[in-house]
Protein backbone atom coordinates (compact mmCIF):
# COMPACT_ATOMS: atom_id res chain seq x y z
CA UNK A 1 0.00 0.00 0.00
CA UNK A 2 1.68 3.47 -0.72
CA UNK A 3 2.74 5.41 2.20
CA UNK A 4 0.44 8.20 1.64
CA UNK A 5 -2.54 5.92 3.08
CA UNK A 6 -1.04 6.16 6.54
CA UNK A 7 0.47 9.56 6.24
CA UNK A 8 -3.39 10.87 5.01
CA UNK A 9 -4.06 10.19 8.82
CA UNK A 10 -2.04 13.23 10.16
CA UNK A 11 -20.87 21.62 -18.01
CA UNK A 12 -21.20 18.08 -19.03
CA UNK A 13 -20.94 15.18 -17.38
CA UNK A 14 -19.24 12.56 -18.71
CA UNK A 15 -21.19 9.21 -19.11
CA UNK A 16 -17.73 6.86 -19.78
CA UNK A 17 -14.32 7.14 -19.15
CA UNK A 18 -12.61 8.98 -21.72
CA UNK A 19 -9.31 10.62 -21.92
CA UNK A 20 -9.92 14.31 -22.94
CA UNK A 21 -7.69 14.96 -25.34
CA UNK A 22 -8.24 11.47 -27.31
CA UNK A 23 -11.58 10.91 -26.78
CA UNK A 24 -10.19 7.80 -26.01
CA UNK A 25 -11.25 5.30 -23.26
CA UNK A 26 -8.52 5.69 -20.53
CA UNK A 27 -7.33 3.15 -19.05
CA UNK A 28 -5.77 5.01 -16.47
CA UNK A 29 -8.96 6.50 -15.57
CA UNK A 30 -11.16 3.38 -16.22
CA UNK A 31 -12.90 3.68 -12.71
CA UNK A 32 -16.47 4.79 -12.55
CA UNK A 33 -15.91 7.20 -9.89
CA UNK A 34 -16.55 10.56 -11.35
CA UNK A 35 -18.30 10.20 -14.16
CA UNK A 36 -21.44 9.43 -12.93
CA UNK A 37 -21.22 11.78 -10.79
CA UNK A 38 -22.96 15.05 -11.63
CA UNK A 39 -21.18 17.86 -11.42
CA UNK A 40 -19.24 19.80 -13.73
CA UNK A 41 -15.65 17.64 -13.39
CA UNK A 42 -13.92 16.64 -16.38
CA UNK A 43 -15.90 18.84 -18.82
CA UNK A 44 -14.66 18.38 -22.60
CA UNK A 45 -15.58 21.72 -23.60
CA UNK A 46 -16.63 24.86 -21.96
CA UNK A 47 -18.90 23.56 -19.34
CA UNK A 48 -22.63 25.02 -19.49
CA UNK A 49 -22.22 26.68 -15.84
CA UNK A 50 -25.06 26.05 -13.29
CA UNK A 51 -27.24 28.74 -12.27
CA UNK A 52 -26.69 28.21 -8.84
CA UNK A 53 -22.95 28.87 -8.87
CA UNK A 54 -22.28 31.63 -6.67
CA UNK A 55 -20.50 34.92 -8.10
CA UNK A 56 -17.61 34.57 -5.84
CA UNK A 57 -16.81 31.00 -7.18
CA UNK A 58 -14.30 31.47 -10.17
CA UNK A 59 -11.96 28.92 -11.92
CA UNK A 60 -8.76 29.38 -11.18
CA UNK A 61 -5.56 27.33 -12.95
CA UNK A 62 -4.29 24.50 -10.69
CA UNK A 63 -2.36 25.08 -7.29
CA UNK A 64 -1.43 21.95 -7.22
CA UNK A 65 -0.70 19.15 -9.52
CA UNK A 66 -0.68 15.12 -8.84
CA UNK A 67 2.14 14.64 -11.37
CA UNK A 68 2.94 10.83 -10.63
CA UNK A 69 4.10 8.65 -10.52
CA UNK A 70 1.94 6.42 -13.19
CA UNK A 71 0.15 2.90 -11.01
CA UNK A 72 1.55 5.07 -7.68
CA UNK A 73 -2.39 5.26 -6.40
CA UNK A 74 -2.10 8.61 -8.22
CA UNK A 75 -6.06 8.25 -8.51
CA UNK A 76 -6.87 6.97 -5.12
CA UNK A 77 -4.86 9.87 -3.82
CA UNK A 78 -6.83 12.26 -5.73
CA UNK A 79 -10.09 10.92 -4.91
CA UNK A 80 -9.51 10.57 -1.03
CA UNK A 81 -8.22 14.69 -1.10
CA UNK A 82 -11.68 15.51 -2.19
CA UNK A 83 -13.36 14.69 0.86
CA UNK A 84 -11.61 17.51 1.62
CA UNK A 85 -13.26 20.81 1.91
CA UNK A 86 -10.87 23.05 0.47
CA UNK A 87 -10.15 20.85 -2.49
CA UNK A 88 -11.79 21.07 -5.71
CA UNK A 89 -9.91 19.14 -8.28
CA UNK A 90 -11.04 18.02 -11.67
CA UNK A 91 -12.12 14.67 -12.55
CA UNK A 92 -10.19 13.24 -15.98
CA UNK A 93 -7.13 13.78 -16.61
CA UNK A 94 -6.18 17.24 -18.55
CA UNK A 95 -3.17 16.10 -19.95
CA UNK A 96 -2.42 19.45 -20.65
CA UNK A 97 1.26 20.04 -20.17
CA UNK A 98 2.13 16.90 -22.41
CA UNK A 99 -0.33 16.83 -24.95
CA UNK A 100 -2.74 18.79 -24.85
CA UNK A 101 -0.38 22.64 -24.10
CA UNK A 102 -1.07 24.19 -28.14
CA UNK A 103 -4.53 24.25 -26.77
CA UNK A 104 -3.40 27.23 -24.13
CA UNK A 105 -3.90 28.19 -20.84
CA UNK A 106 -7.85 29.46 -21.27
CA UNK A 107 -8.50 25.95 -22.28
CA UNK A 108 -6.72 24.43 -19.56
CA UNK A 109 -8.53 27.28 -16.88
CA UNK A 110 -11.40 26.32 -18.33
CA UNK A 111 -11.51 22.35 -17.29
CA UNK A 112 -11.32 23.22 -13.65
CA UNK A 113 -14.05 23.54 -11.53
CA UNK A 114 -15.40 26.65 -9.78
CA UNK A 115 -13.45 27.40 -6.59
CA UNK A 116 -14.54 29.69 -3.62
CA UNK A 117 -11.35 31.81 -2.34
CA UNK A 118 -9.36 29.73 0.04
CA UNK A 119 -9.61 26.46 -2.20
CA UNK A 120 -7.35 24.45 -3.53
CA UNK A 121 -7.88 23.56 -7.21
CA UNK A 122 -6.09 20.13 -8.49
CA UNK A 123 -5.72 17.75 -11.00
CA UNK A 124 -3.73 15.01 -11.89
CA UNK A 125 -1.85 13.50 -14.88
CA UNK A 126 0.41 11.18 -14.24
CA UNK A 127 2.14 11.48 -17.50
CA UNK A 128 3.85 14.71 -16.39
CA UNK A 129 6.66 12.59 -14.77
CA UNK A 130 7.78 11.20 -17.56
CA UNK A 131 7.09 14.60 -19.80
CA UNK A 132 10.61 16.56 -20.50
CA UNK A 133 8.81 19.77 -21.19
CA UNK A 134 6.27 19.47 -18.47
CA UNK A 135 8.25 20.70 -15.68
CA UNK A 136 9.30 24.32 -17.69
CA UNK A 137 5.80 24.70 -18.82
CA UNK A 138 3.94 24.47 -15.42
CA UNK A 139 6.61 26.70 -14.32
CA UNK A 140 5.82 29.22 -16.97
CA UNK A 141 2.36 28.86 -15.58
CA UNK A 142 3.15 29.52 -12.19
CA UNK A 143 6.29 29.78 -9.89
CA UNK A 144 4.30 28.60 -6.91
CA UNK A 145 2.65 25.57 -8.57
CA UNK A 146 2.85 22.42 -5.84
CA UNK A 147 3.39 19.33 -7.91
CA UNK A 148 2.74 16.17 -6.01
CA UNK A 149 4.18 12.25 -6.36
CA UNK A 150 2.19 10.28 -4.73
CA UNK A 151 4.66 9.66 -0.93
CA UNK A 152 3.64 11.24 2.39
CA UNK A 153 1.99 13.88 4.27
CA UNK A 154 0.46 15.77 1.45
CA UNK A 155 -2.18 17.39 3.28
CA UNK A 156 0.83 19.02 5.09
CA UNK A 157 2.72 20.18 2.15
CA UNK A 158 -0.53 21.76 0.64
CA UNK A 159 -1.36 23.41 4.36
CA UNK A 160 -4.58 22.18 4.60
CA UNK A 161 -6.20 21.06 8.42
CA UNK A 162 -5.76 17.44 8.54
CA UNK A 163 -9.34 16.45 8.12
CA UNK A 164 -8.89 13.40 6.28
CA UNK A 165 -8.60 11.12 8.93
CA UNK A 166 -8.74 6.96 9.51
CA UNK A 167 -12.20 7.36 9.95
CA UNK A 168 -13.36 8.38 6.54
CA UNK A 169 -12.16 4.46 5.35
CA UNK A 170 -12.64 1.10 5.42
CA UNK A 171 -10.72 -1.77 4.08
CA UNK A 172 -12.68 -3.68 1.83
CA UNK A 173 -11.11 -7.24 1.71
CA UNK A 174 -12.08 -7.74 -1.84
CA UNK A 175 -9.95 -5.05 -3.40
CA UNK A 176 -7.44 -5.12 -1.20
CA UNK A 177 -7.32 -1.73 -0.39
CA UNK A 178 -8.75 0.97 1.92
CA UNK A 179 -12.33 2.60 0.41
CA UNK A 180 -13.76 5.84 1.41
CA UNK A 181 -17.00 5.61 3.20
CA UNK A 182 -18.74 8.88 1.98
CA UNK A 183 -17.09 10.68 -1.10
CA UNK A 184 -17.31 14.03 -2.20
CA UNK A 185 -21.28 14.41 -3.14
CA UNK A 186 -22.23 11.22 -1.94
CA UNK A 187 -23.22 9.11 1.35
CA UNK A 188 -22.84 5.42 -0.50
CA UNK A 189 -18.91 4.37 0.08
CA UNK A 190 -17.50 4.04 -3.10
CA UNK A 191 -13.79 1.95 -4.27
CA UNK A 192 -12.53 2.67 -7.40
CA UNK A 193 -13.06 0.36 -9.84
CA UNK A 194 -11.84 -2.45 -11.48
CA UNK A 195 -8.38 -1.15 -12.98
CA UNK A 196 -7.24 -0.90 -9.46
CA UNK A 197 -6.16 -3.57 -7.08
CA UNK A 198 -5.78 -5.92 -10.34
CA UNK A 199 -4.87 -9.52 -9.14
CA UNK A 200 -1.09 -9.57 -9.37
CA UNK A 201 0.75 -12.36 -11.84
CA UNK A 202 4.04 -14.57 -9.24
CA UNK A 203 6.98 -12.76 -10.31
CA UNK A 204 10.52 -15.27 -10.49
CA UNK A 205 12.30 -14.62 -6.79
CA UNK A 206 15.35 -13.92 -9.21
CA UNK A 207 13.92 -11.27 -11.00
CA UNK A 208 12.42 -9.66 -7.86
CA UNK A 209 15.86 -10.02 -6.39
CA UNK A 210 16.88 -8.27 -9.43
CA UNK A 211 14.71 -5.61 -9.31
CA UNK A 212 15.61 -5.11 -5.39
CA UNK A 213 19.24 -4.82 -6.13
CA UNK A 214 18.67 -2.56 -9.22
CA UNK A 215 16.82 0.28 -7.08
CA UNK A 216 18.89 -0.39 -3.63
CA UNK A 217 21.05 2.56 -4.46
CA UNK A 218 18.34 4.61 -5.83
CA UNK A 219 16.10 3.92 -2.60
CA UNK A 220 18.81 4.77 -0.44
CA UNK A 221 19.35 8.24 -1.52
CA UNK A 222 15.68 8.96 -2.14
CA UNK A 223 15.78 7.90 2.22
CA UNK A 224 18.79 10.51 2.65
CA UNK A 225 16.73 13.30 0.40
CA UNK A 226 13.42 12.33 2.46
CA UNK A 227 14.87 11.87 5.65
CA UNK A 228 12.70 8.66 5.83
CA UNK A 229 13.74 5.47 5.47
CA UNK A 230 10.17 3.83 3.53
CA UNK A 231 11.86 0.31 4.02
CA UNK A 232 11.20 -0.79 0.06
CA UNK A 233 14.65 -2.86 0.20
N1 LIG B 1 -7.23 2.73 -1.91
C1 LIG B 1 -6.93 2.52 -3.17
N2 LIG B 1 -7.86 2.69 -4.13
C2 LIG B 1 -7.53 2.48 -5.41
N3 LIG B 1 -6.32 2.10 -5.86
C3 LIG B 1 -5.37 1.92 -4.93
C4 LIG B 1 -5.63 2.14 -3.58
N4 LIG B 1 -4.49 1.88 -2.92
C5 LIG B 1 -3.58 1.52 -3.81
N5 LIG B 1 -4.11 1.55 -5.05
C6 LIG B 1 -3.40 1.12 -6.24
O1 LIG B 1 -3.01 2.18 -7.09
C7 LIG B 1 -2.72 1.61 -8.38
C8 LIG B 1 -3.21 2.54 -9.48
O2 LIG B 1 -2.44 3.72 -9.45
P1 LIG B 1 -2.86 5.02 -10.29
O3 LIG B 1 -4.24 5.45 -9.93
O4 LIG B 1 -1.77 6.01 -10.08
O5 LIG B 1 -2.86 4.47 -11.78
S1 LIG B 1 -2.71 5.31 -13.12
O6 LIG B 1 -1.26 5.57 -13.35
O7 LIG B 1 -3.49 6.56 -13.00
O8 LIG B 1 -3.27 4.39 -14.13
C9 LIG B 1 -3.45 0.27 -8.46
O9 LIG B 1 -2.47 -0.74 -8.46
P2 LIG B 1 -2.61 -2.04 -9.36
O10 LIG B 1 -3.93 -2.62 -9.02
O11 LIG B 1 -1.47 -2.86 -8.92
O12 LIG B 1 -2.54 -1.57 -10.80
C10 LIG B 1 -4.24 0.26 -7.17
O13 LIG B 1 -4.36 -1.02 -6.64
Amino acid sequence: MPSYMTDLEQGKELTASRDLLNDEVDSDRSDDWDETRGDHRGCLEPCILSNFSSASESKKLPQAIIIGVKKGGTRALLEFLRVHPDIRAVGAEPHFFDRNYHRGLGWYRDLMPRTLEGQITMEKTPSYFVTREAPARIHAMSHETKLIVVMARVQDFLGLKRIITDKHFYFNHTKGFPCLKKPEGSSKPHCLGKTKGRTHPNIDQDVVKCLRDFYRPFNKKFYQMTGQDFGWD
